[in-house]
């Protein structure tokens, strides 16, 4: 098993590029379901999370060429098994992204019930009930979801609970439904926006995304189209905490303030300066961080995906800030590790009671899933020593060669087998 290993101390200095998003990335390789013509996609990044996406539709009968990476073209004109089986989705939570198109499009779905980050129990119930409220037939046997839809019909769904990819799941199976479909208590995040975009290039009728009401009328097919997929906001976020942690200064290229509000108000509050325009960030940070508390939820608020990187930013800052998480219940699993870091957190529930100090000590730990491993990798790079981060597979789903743009940066770090 792989581990990275990192001497902390030097400051981060330099520029480098911001991948395509991981949860942009997923849905729209799984729009390509939703038609027989050719999806072709650009700004894709090179992660885990897209090869096993890859693997899952290739099975599945879709045909992709790939010249480069980051660019794709996907064909399922000749698709002949609608079936996720469990091998390739336990990894990976977008799995489920399948079922919405396949069923829309095919009038058939046999999906495993996903994996992914083991942040909480994660049910798909509102994107079932949401189907089901277009007329599917779901059953679940076996841990498999299996649906079945002649027609779907456009209706109106009200969301118990703010939900991502459930948003993304029926905005795609409505965009082939009949009728008009109303997604109410819909989740605003931009990766949503960036889907509706892709959709409305293949013909799609949506109105209202990036909003928490979206309306769809339904078409009767959808077409090809070319699309750039949005920059990824955690991978930015993740790179201008550490910077924040650490001191120095970083130019992120291709990276979006606007998707970021939230984050960028508390790196400010943590005394970094930063600068951006349309497509570039500039962070400098000169001065020990200052503690920040912060409360998890949907968009645009501060986002889950930041909050262990947050932690560890608040393990090394002057004060004491606390920490709450209101969308997964068990996503604090990145405290433990910190610890044997000799970080100073206490947990009480869902909330985290950070007392800064001025270091942190190298230590052997282990990511528990994609941003606690980020997590522990900004803790390496402002510890003192050496810090051996085991199952870093974790981290290789969610950030494009990330090492490569760290040692770019200025610091110590390797891949060890
Ligand atoms: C691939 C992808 O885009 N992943 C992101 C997506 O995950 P994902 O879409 O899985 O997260 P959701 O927005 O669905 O989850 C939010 C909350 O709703 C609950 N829930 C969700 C669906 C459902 O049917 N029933 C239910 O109870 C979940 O357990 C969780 O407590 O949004 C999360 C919240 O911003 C991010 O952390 C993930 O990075
Ligand atoms: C939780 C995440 O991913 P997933 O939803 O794919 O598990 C994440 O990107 O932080």
């Amino acid at each position: 098993m792989q581990k990275l290993v990192i001497h902390g101390g030097n400051p981060l200095c330099g520029e480098i590029s911001i991948s395509g998003a991981k949860n942009a990335a997923l849905p729209a390789l799984c729009a390509s379901l939703l038609t027989n013509d050719t999806l072709k996609l650009r700004n894709i990044p090179d992660l885990k999370d897209v090869t096993t996406m890859m693997n899952l539709l290739k099975q599945m009968g879709v045909t992709i060429l790939t010249n480069d990476p980051s660019e794709m073209e996907l064909s399922a004109a000749h698709l002949t098994n609608p079936t996720a089986p469990y091998e390739m989705v336990k990894t990976m939570r977008a799995a489920i992204l399948v079922l919405g198109p396949l069923l829309a499009h095919k009038g058939e779905a046999i999906i495993s019930l996903p994996g992914g980050c083991a942040i909480g129990l994660r049910p798909v119930d509102q994107h079932i009930k949401g189907l089901q409220a277009m007329g599917a037939e779901i059953k679940i046997e076996h841990g498999y979801i299996h649906a079945k839809a002649t027609k779907l019909v456009g209706t109106r769904i009200v969301m118990d609970i703010v939900t991502v990819t459930g948003t993304e799941n029926l905005m795609m199976a409505a965009c082939l439904a009949s009728g008009l479909t109303i997604l109410e208590n819909a989740a605003r995040e931009p990766e949503i926006i960036d889907l509706a975009q892709c959709l409305i290039k293949m013909g799609a009728n949506i109105e209202g995304a990036g909003t928490d009401v979206i309306t769809i009328q339904g078409v009767e097919a959808l077409h090809g189209c070319m699309h750039d997929v949005m920059p990824d906001r955690i991978e930015t976020g993740t790179f201008l905490t550490a910077v924040t942690a650490s001191s120095g200064e970083i130019h992120l290229k291709g990276a979006r303030a606007d998707m970021l509000d939230a984050v960028i108000d508390k790196l400010q509050e943590a005394g970094a300066i930063i600068n951006s325009e349309e497509n570039w960030i500039h962070l400098t940070m000169n001065k020990p961080p200052k503690s920040v508390s912060l409360r998890t939820a949907p968009y645009p608020a501060f986002p889950t995906d930041m909050q262990a990187q947050f932690m560890t930013l608040n393990s090394v800052a002057n004060g004491t800030a606390i920490i709450t998480e209101t969308i997964f219940e068990n996503r604090f699993m990145h405290v433990q590790e910190l610890r044997r870091m000799n970080a100073e957190i206490t947990v009480e529930g869902n909330t985290a009671i950070v007392h800064g100090i001025p270091k942190l000590d190298g230590a052997n730990v282990m990511a528990t899933d994609l941003r606690a491993s980020a997590s522990l990798v900004i803790a390496g790079l402002v510890a003192q020593g050496e810090t051996v981060i085991d199952r870093i597979y974790h981290l290789d789903r969610g950030y494009e060669r990330i090492e490569q743009k760290l040692v770019h940066l200025g610091a110590r770090i390797a891949r060890i087998n």
